[in-house]
């Protein structure tokens, strides 16, 4: 409880920076107290674009939010006696305040110089000092003595919350786990969202630990099925997309940082527009309208972050002149990987509003040629509105499939940008509604459009380029399904091969993921995550095209075969090297130890990722795997071996029997029939 309500102290603008005489007496004029222009424009600018380091502060939070039964009343008790030491102090009125402090267990919060801080007294002694520590130093506005003493305390009480955890930890408190049926009864009532994530909290501790903190009578499973129900309710998200998140984030903490990213917005972001105007200048303007403008990011020369603004971004007379476009700056990426030069021939496949088509033209200096599709008539509208706006010339808008470019214009461009139609996992802060509307089919059909997109994207890109023959593929989608899956089914369909995307920030894509086996270059991809980057989730991959010649039928094949060979090697190597960590035991003969061991690989909370499992789970696993790849082989979207798959045409049997002797004779004389001209065949 007590740490709960400390997070409202971190809160709070944390820091002011040291100015200067005259800054000073401005804004002591300016205002008196807190809010400052200066004051705005720090406090978020550290915030938004900086990389957040993993431990991030919120799951902390929750961690050491975990009463502890036995430290919990004893602080308590401590608190009240101090804080009626303090009351008597500077009330003067010992016996009054004693009682009412004494009625009114729960206030924990006490008034200094407008700014409402709780703790006990070892606080306010803090403050006492840092005030004194201030007036010594004449030289500090009230203010910045004011943030200096809420700095140390919120120090302090990062301290507190720190051993805090630390002593739970070491009480290695029990936690009883319910049954799925308990908590979906629970949800049927209206559940108690506090209790919920008290609970999260606490099962992920427990799989944090799950050899010391598990209950023995409960496997791995029963704690992720309640957890995963848990993130449902809690968060909102049908459990497809929670179990595909928890696929993605096995470890707990950071699959609540990415929970959370997802329900906060990123920075506001503009790009500008270099046809027109100089970053520089743009960012001087616009100050001068009223916005608190900053350059968004070490690594573009276009972006800037709008911190706040008194008129709306999107209706100042510099946007009207298309002096900018809003946009966020994961969007800057894949143009950047794409380099497009000037002179070249670029399609941008599915191009609609036409941010990035803008950015391109804009790279491109308005000259060679750049096609910008969509195969939605009315967004193309939209296209031509931002292209006027931000006077691109050299871009014809057209309306068609993005699978058509292969077959009219092969082999017809230099660069291509594919930034495909996706489920939106990645951007769910602007549509919570992906929360709950992406299923299995859903994500089925994106892949399936994907690869026809990227089939046809490679198919009209020419290898014979002189300084091209390049295609970036990217989505706004943090599934694996939409974006390595897709670019390893091009891989294995085309000459074609991954390069480095030329991007200085994100992290490395998958060479493996749960039963996929990607290609070891799927590493030159780069994904993007909003609670690590600060920016939406995204994926880029840069493609250089090796040959304008298609694969022939026996090329696919062989390159199947190749594919097949190293994964049963890969399976092999990872067998031999478990059975080498543990000897395989007696088959057959698996104890209850046996069992709970194979649970107790803390390392990673959600499964046993790289666990040494021991060679018969293996066999068993792999087994259910062949089933399950065989599954997918037969009608599941996500076959990245096989072609794009059509609707299934059920064969029927037709005997082949002439109708009219069919109709003569009786059904066993058509068999005998049938069975003789079986046998003349033969
Ligand atoms: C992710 S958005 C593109 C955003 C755009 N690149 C930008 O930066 O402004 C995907 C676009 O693909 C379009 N689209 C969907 N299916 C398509 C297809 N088969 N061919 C071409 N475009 C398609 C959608 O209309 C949508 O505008």
């Amino acid at each position: 409880m007590a740490i709960v309500k400390k997070k409202k102290v971190s809160t709070t603008p944390k820091s002011t920076p040291k100015e200067n005489g005259l800054k000073r007496k401005l804004e002591v004029e300016d205002a008196q107290e807190a809010e400052t222009p200066k004051v705005v424009k720090k406090t978020p600018k550290k915030k938004p674009l900086k990389k957040q380091n993993g431990t991030a502060a919120t799951p902390v939070v929750e961690v050491e939010a975990t009463p502890s039964s036995e430290n919990g009343p004893k602080k308590k008790k401590k608190k009240v006696v101090k804080k009626v030491k303090l009351f008597e102090e500077e009330e003067k009125a010992p016996k009054q305040k004693a009682q009412l402090i004494d009625e009114d267990d729960d206030e924990e919060e006490f008034n200094i110089g407008n700014l409402d801080i709780q703790g006990d007294d070892d606080d306010d002694d803090d403050l006492r000092d840092d005030y004194s520590d201030d007036e010594e130093d004449e030289d500090n506005l009230p203010i910045e003595k004011k943030s200096a003493a809420l700095d140390k305390i919120k120090e302090k009480m990062l301290k507190e919350g720190e051993e805090e955890l630390q002593l739970n930890i070491a009480n290695q408190e029990k936690f009883e786990l319910p049954t799925v049926e308990d908590i979906e009864a629970e949800m049927k009532s209206a559940p108690n969202l506090e209790i919920v994530r008290q609970r999260i909290a606490d099962v992920i501790q427990v799989l944090g630990d799950f050899k010391a903190r598990r209950d023995p009578n409960k496997s791995r499973l029963q704690y992720v099925e309640v957890l995963q129900k848990d993130l449902c309710s809690q968060f909102g998200y049908n459990e497809y997309l929670m179990a595909k998140f928890m696929d993605l984030f096995p470890n707990g903490v950071e699959l609540l940082q990415f929970l959370e990213a997802n329900d906060n917005p990123r920075p506001v972001t503009i790009r500008a527009n270099s046809l027109k105007v100089k970053r520089r200048d743009l960012a001087k303007n616009l100050i001068n309208r009223g916005m608190n403008v900053d350059p968004a990011a070490e690594w573009t020369k276009v972006g800037l972050v709008v911190y706040d603004s008194q008129v709306p971004v999107g209706a100042t007379p510099e946007y009207l002149a298309g002096h900018y476009m809003i946009q966020g700056l994961n969007s800057l990426l894949p143009v950047m990987a794409l380099a497009p030069q000037p002179g070249d021939r670029v399609l941008d496949m599915c191009s609609a509003p036409g941010g990035k088509t803008s950015h391109i033209a804009s790279l491109m200096k308005n000259s060679g040629v750049l096609f910008a599709n969509d195969a939605n008539f009315d967004r193309c509208r939209a296209i031509i509105g931002n292209l006027h706006r931000l006077g691109v010339n050299n871009t014809v808008v057209c309306n068609l499939g993005g699978e058509e470019f292969g077959k009219i214009r092969p082999n017809g461009f230099d660069r291509i940008l594919l930034d495909a139609p996706c489920s939106g996992t990645g951007v769910i802060w602007k549509d919570q509604s992906v929360k709950t509307s992406k299923d299995s089919q859903d994500v089925q059909r994106r892949h399936t459009m994907q690869r026809q997109l990227i089939l046809s994207a490679m198919d009209a890109l020419d290898a014979n380029s002189p300084n091209g023959g390049y295609l970036v593929y990217s989505t706004c989608s943090v599934l694996v399904e939409e974006n390595e899956a897709v670019v390893n089914f091009l891989l294995e369909r085309r000459h074609c091969e991954l390069v480095p995307t030329g991007l200085t920030i994100g992290v490395d894509g998958y060479t493996r993921f749960r039963d996929y086996r990607f290609h070891s270059s799927l590493s030159m991809t780069k994904r993007y995550y909003p609670h690590v980057h600060n920016i939406d989730g995204f994926f880029v991959a840069k493609i250089k095209k090796l040959s304008n010649a298609k694969m022939s039928k026996q090329e696919v094949l062989e390159k199947e075969r190749e594919k097949q060979e190293n994964k049963k090697k890969s399976q092999a190597e990872e067998d031999s090297s478990d059975d080498k960590k543990k000897p395989a035991k007696k088959a057959g003969k698996k104890s209850k130890e046996d069992s709970d061991s194979e649970d107790d690989d803390g390392t990673a909370p959600f499964k046993n990722v790289g666990s040494g499992a021991r060679a018969n789970k293996k066999r068993r696993n792999q087994k259910k795997a062949q089933a399950k790849q065989d599954s997918l082989k037969e009608d599941d979207g996500f076959n990245t071996v096989g072609n794009i798959k059509k609707a299934r045409k059920v064969k029927e049997f037709k005997a082949r029997v002439p109708k009219r002797a069919a109709a003569r004779t009786g059904a066993k004389a058509v068999k005998n029939k049938r069975k003789k001209m079986l046998a003349k065949q033969q």
